[in-house]
C-alpha cells in the first residue's frame, strides 16, 4: 500500500487539472446517465499512471463538467426544484372547478396557434397578453393564469418560457406524459393575428387554422383530443355550448380532471360527455366534426393509454416550440446531475469574508460526503483543512410533478464558512465521495475550478433586508465596496417584471446607490445601498472606484442569508 503525502495529490491534482485543460475538450455529460464518463482513458499515458495511481490510494476521479449558462441553470430551478410553478400546479390541483393544468395548457395553445408557417410569423411568443379581449381568449383561466407567470418572469426567463414550461408541468401534474422542454422564447411586444379556431367553425375552416399553425389533419385530430383531455367548457363563459346547469359551472370533456385517454375512448364509445362533441348546439360541435374528419382513423390510432401519451407528447413538444422565425430554442433542459449554486462573497462580522455557495446531487444518499475546497487570491490551494470546508446544511427538496416522475430526489449540501481576507479566494470546487468505495468525484468546471473573480464590489447577502409600509414590500440591496467612499460611483440597473395583465412588459431602472450609515465600514470596505421594489430581484451592478470599473450582470439579490 502506497501513502500519498497530501502534498503530493495536491501535485497530482493540479497537474491533471493543467493537463485536462490544455487536452481535453469539454465534455458534455448527459445526466440521468449513471456515473460520469471516466477520465482515465482521456489523460496522455504520463498523466494516466499518475492518475491512476492516484485513484487507487487516493480514488479521486475528476468530473468534467462545464457550468451551464445562466439561463439553463435557471430553467433546471423552475423545472426539477420546487417552486411557485410546481406549488400552483402540486397534483392536478383544481382552480375554478377545473384545473390549473387545464387553464395552463389552453393558455400555451392560444398563445401558439398565432402561427403561420408560410411566413414563419407569430407562435408561443406570450402575445397572448395583448389579445385577451378577443372572444376565443374569454375567460377568467386565462387572466389567472398569466399572472400565474407575469411577476416570475427574470432576465433570462421570458414569459413565454414560463407560459410554455407550465403547458408540460400542468400536463405531468394530471398523470400526462413527461415533455422535453427547451428554453429561450422571446417575447411579442404586440398583439398577433386572431387565428385561434373557435367552436362554431367549419371544418374546412380549422383544417386550416392547424395547417398554418404546422399540423397536418390528422396531428389536429390528436393535438384537439390531448388539450380536450384537461378541463372543459365554463357555462358562464359558453352559455351556447353548455345549455344546461352542470356541476360547478364547467362541463369536463371526459368526465375527469386527469390527463388520459378517457377523452378518445368515451368518444369511440359514445359515452362521451363532451360538450364539443355531443353537445344540444351541432354548429357548435367542433370536436365532433374535427374528430370524425376522417372516419375516425386517427382517434382509433391513439386509444390505447401509451399510445395517447406518446403521440401527446409528440403534440405537446411541437406546440411549445412553435416560435416565431429566428427565434432559437436552447437544448432540451435535462437536470443537472451536479448544479452548483450561485457563490456569495462578502464581508461577515468577524473581519472574515463570509463564503455561501451550495452543491445540488439528484438522488439521496445517507453515505455522501461533500466537501467543498477553494484556491487563495494567488490561485495556490492551501493546505487541508485551510481552504475546505463541510457541509452547514444539508436537506432534501420534494422537487416538481416532472422531478418525482423522473424518479430524482434531490438533495442539498449548502456551505457557509469562513474565509480569510487576506488571502481570499480565487476559485471554489467540490468532492463528492458517495461512500460505496466508488471514486471520489471532484465537481471542478472542467478542472478550471468555479471562479470568483473579484472580491472588491461585493453584493453583500448578509446585510441586505426586507420593509414593508402601506405602497408594498421592498428589498434593500446592499454592495460592500472596497476603498470606496462617498465620491465613489455605485448603480445598479434593476429588472422589473411585468406589474400586471395590462402591463405584462418587464422594465429596467437604474439607481444610485448611496453609503449606508447603518453599517459602519469595516476591513476597507464601504457599504452602499437602495431600496428597490421587492420583485425586482435580478440587477446589472456598475461601480467606479478611484478610476477603476467593476461591472456584473445578472446579479440576483433575493432574501438575506
Ligand atoms: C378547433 C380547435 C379548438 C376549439 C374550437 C376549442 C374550443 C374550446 C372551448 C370553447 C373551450 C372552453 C373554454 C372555457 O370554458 O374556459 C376549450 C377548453 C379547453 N381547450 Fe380547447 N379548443 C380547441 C383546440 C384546443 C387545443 C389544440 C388545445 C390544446 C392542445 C386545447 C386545450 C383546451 C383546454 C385544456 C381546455 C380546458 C380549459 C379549462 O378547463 O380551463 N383546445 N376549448
Amino acid at each position: 500500500m502506497i501513502n500519498l503525502t497530501e502534498a503530493a495529490v495536491e501535485e497530482i491534482r493540479t497537474f491533471a487539472a493543467i493537463e485536462l485543460e490544455e487536452k481535453l475538450e469539454p465534455i458534455k455529460y448527459n445526466c440521468g446517465a449513471g456515473h460520469p464518463p471516466d477520465i482515465l482513458t482521456m489523460l496522455s499515458p504520463h498523466l494516466a499512471l499518475k492518475w491512476s495511481l492516484l485513484a487507487t490510494y487516493a480514488a479521486l476521479n475528476v468530473v468534467a463538467i462545464k457550468r451551464p449558462e445562466l439561463r439553463m441553470e435557471r430553467l433546471d430551478e423552475l423545472l426539477w426544484e420546487s417552486n411557485f410553478v410546481s406549488s400552483a400546479v402540486g397534483t392536478c390541483v383544481a382552480r375554478d372547478n377545473s384545473t390549473v393544468a387545464a387553464q395552463w395548457v389552453r393558455l400555451a395553445y392560444h398563445d401558439m396557434s398565432t402561427h403561420n408557417v408560410d411566413d414563419g410569423s407569430g407562435g408561443l411568443d406570450a402575445s397572448i397578453v395583448f389579445e385577451l379581449d378577443r372572444p376565443q381568449n374569454v375567460g377568467k383561466g386565462m387572466t389567472d393564469s398569466i399572472n400565474d407567470f407575469r411577476s416570475s418572469t427574470e432576465p433570462t426567463v421570458t414569459l413565454s418560457d414560463l407560459i410554455a414550461m407550465g403547458a408540460i408541468m400542468g400536463t405531468v401534474s394530471c398523470g400526462g406524459p413527461m415533455i422535453p422542454f427547451r428554453g429561450g422564447r422571446v417575447d411579442a411586444t404586440s398583439a398577433g393575428p386572431a387565428t385561434v379556431p373557435e367552436p362554431q367553425q367549419d371544418l374546412a375552416s380549422h383544417t386550416e387554422s392547424f395547417r398554418q399553425q404546422g399540423f397536418t389533419q390528422s396531428e389536429m385530430i390528436s393535438l384537439v383530443a390531448c388539450g380536450h383531455s384537461l378541463g372543459g367548457v365554463r357555462r358562464e363563459d359558453f352559455p351556447d355550448i353548455v345549455q344546461t346547469p352542470v356541476d360547478g359551472n364547467v362541463a369536463l370533456f371526459d368526465g375527469t380532471k386527469l390527463f388520459d385517454n378517457a377523452v378518445v375512448t368515451g368518444y369511440l364509445q359514445g359515452t362521451t360527455p363532451n360538450p364539443l362533441a355531443v353537445g344540444p348546439n351541432a354548429t357548435t360541435n367542433s370536436d365532433l366534426r374535427i374528430f370524425s374528419s376522417d372516419g375516425n382513423a386517427t382517434m382509433q390510432s391513439i386509444a390505447s393509454p401509451d399510445t395517447f401519451n406518446k403521440v401527446c407528447a409528440d403534440l405537446f413538444e411541437r406546440m411549445i416550440n412553435t416560435v416565431p422565425k429566428g427565434v432559437q430554442l436552447t437544448e432540451v433542459v435535462e437536470p443537472i446531475e451536479y448544479k452548483v449554486g450561485q457563490a456569495w462573497l462578502f464581508p461577515g462580522d468577524e473581519g472574515a469574508f463570509r463564503f455561501v455557495t451550495s452543491l445540488r446531487m439528484l438522488h439521496k444518499n445517507p453515505l455522501r460526503t461533500v466537501k467543498l475546497f477553494w484556491s487563495d487570491r494567488q490561485g495556490s490551494a492551501c493546505p487541508s483543512p485551510g481552504c475546505s470546508a463541510s457541509p452547514s446544511d444539508t436537506f432534501g427538496d420534494s422537487g416538481t410533478p416532472m422531478t418525482n416522475k423522473a424518479g430524482l430526489s434531490l438533495s442539498f449540501y449548502e456551505f457557509d464558512t469562513k474565509i480569510n481576507m487576506t488571502s481570499s479566494i480565487s476559485k471554489f470546487w467540490f468532492e463528492v465521495d458517495e461512500g460505496d468505495g466508488s471514486a471520489v468525484a471532484r465537481v471542478d468546471d472542467d478542472g478550471a475550478g468555479f471562479p470568483i473573480v473579484q472580491d472588491a464590489v461585493l453584493l453583500d447577502r448578509g446585510r441586505i433586508s426586507t420593509e414593508s409600509d402601506k405602497s408594498g414590500t421592498f428589498l434593500i440591496i446592499v454592495i460592500a465596496a472596497r476603498n470606496a467612499d462617498a465620491s465613489s460611483r455605485i448603480t445598479i440597473t434593476t429588472y422589473q417584471p411585468g406589474v400586471s395583465v395590462s402591463k405584462p412588459i418587464p422594465t429596467r431602472q437604474t439607481l444610485n446607490l448611496s453609503v449606508d450609515p447603518r453599517f459602519p465600514p469595516m476591513a476597507g470596505y464601504t457599504f452602499f445601498s437602495a431600496k428597490v421594489p421587492f420583485r425586482q430581484e435580478w440587477f446589472d451592478l456598475k461601480a467606479e472606484i478611484g478610476g477603476e470599473v467593476f461591472e456584473q450582470q445578472n446579479i440576483l439579490a433575493s432574501r438575506k442569508i
